[in-house]
């Protein structure tokens, strides 16, 4: 693996009685393409609050860029993007009111990439113009997208950052992140509900339940490997196992 972007070791986090991340070991190298997945409550969101510093964990240690999260540095805060699943986004500012005040706030700001996205992803002067709160879902998280991209990050978040896209949306969103993301080198961890557009952009998978990171790998060899299994199990070949079918699996 290259160098670890993330790491994270005997991390635990609960919410009264409940064990959502239950002493989660993980490291994740720099460039690395994963798709986060698991049912509805495995603690997706905990774990990237976490992996973040945005929530402080029960016990164990994160660590980004090899700096400790609870005390990063500004510098390396400049290297992170994330696009929550809520994405609270001053919602009284217009988006280029909005897109503005975070301008501000980076030393890197790509206004180049930021005008043409938002000019690609649909904003025209009347949306530009308007508080973000009466834009529609799909526009806020485009504008998520947008604001979460435009410092050139190294390190990208994406909590189910299609789910309020349409499909002409999320395609877009994938050549993007195929093309000015991925392509670049960024680390990005991307979970999803939506296993299509895991396929097309994520080469590696991890899934969590139970509170830890249950299987991680390759998305191809995981695939050939449950197609393995199931030929050895039934004695004869048993026809492609798709990502879905791996995750029932993996996950139930
Ligand atoms: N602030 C909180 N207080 C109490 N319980 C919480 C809190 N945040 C999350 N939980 C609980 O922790 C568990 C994990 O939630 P989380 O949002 O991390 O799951 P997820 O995998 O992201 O789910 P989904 O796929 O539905 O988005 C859930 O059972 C949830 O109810």
């Amino acid at each position: 693996m290259n160098a670890p972007i993330i790491q994270m070791h005997g991390v635990a986090k609960h919410f009264g009685s409940a064990i959502v991340l239950n002493n989660l070991n993980w490291e994740v190298g720099q460039g690395q393409v994963i798709g986060l997945l698991g049912r509805n409550g495995a603690g997706k969101s905990t774990l990237m609050e976490c992996l973040l510093g945005l929530r402080e964990p029960d016990a164990g240690s994160v660590r980004l860029f090899g700096e400790d999260v609870a005390a990063l540095s500004d510098a390396t805060r400049a290297r992170i993007g994330y696009v929550p699943q809520k994405h609270g986004l001053f919602e009284w500012m217009t988006p280029v009111q909005m897109l503005d005040y975070f301008k501000a706030l980076y030393p890197r700001w790509n206004t180049v990439k930021v005008d043409a996205l938002l000019e690609r992803w649909g904003f025209d002067a009347l949306m530009l113009a308007k508080p973000i709160g009466r834009l529609s879902g799909g526009e806020q998280q485009r504008l998520a997208i947008i604001r979460a991209l435009a410092h050139d990050p190294e390190l990208l978040a994406l909590d189910e950052p299609v789910s309020a896209l349409d499909p002409a949306g999320r395609r877009l969103f994938l050549a993007e992140l195929v093309d000015g993301v991925i392509d670049r080198g960024t680390t990005v961890v991307f979970s999803t509900h939506i296993l299509t557009d895991l396929e097309r952009v994520a080469l590696d998978v991890a899934f969590l339940k139970d509170g830890r990171i249950a299987l991680q790998g390759p998305l191809d060899d995981l695939l050939e490997g449950a197609r393995g299994v199931a030929d050895a199990a039934g004695g004869r070949r048993a026809g492609p196992v798709s990502l879905e079918d791996l995750f029932i699996k993996v996950t139930q």
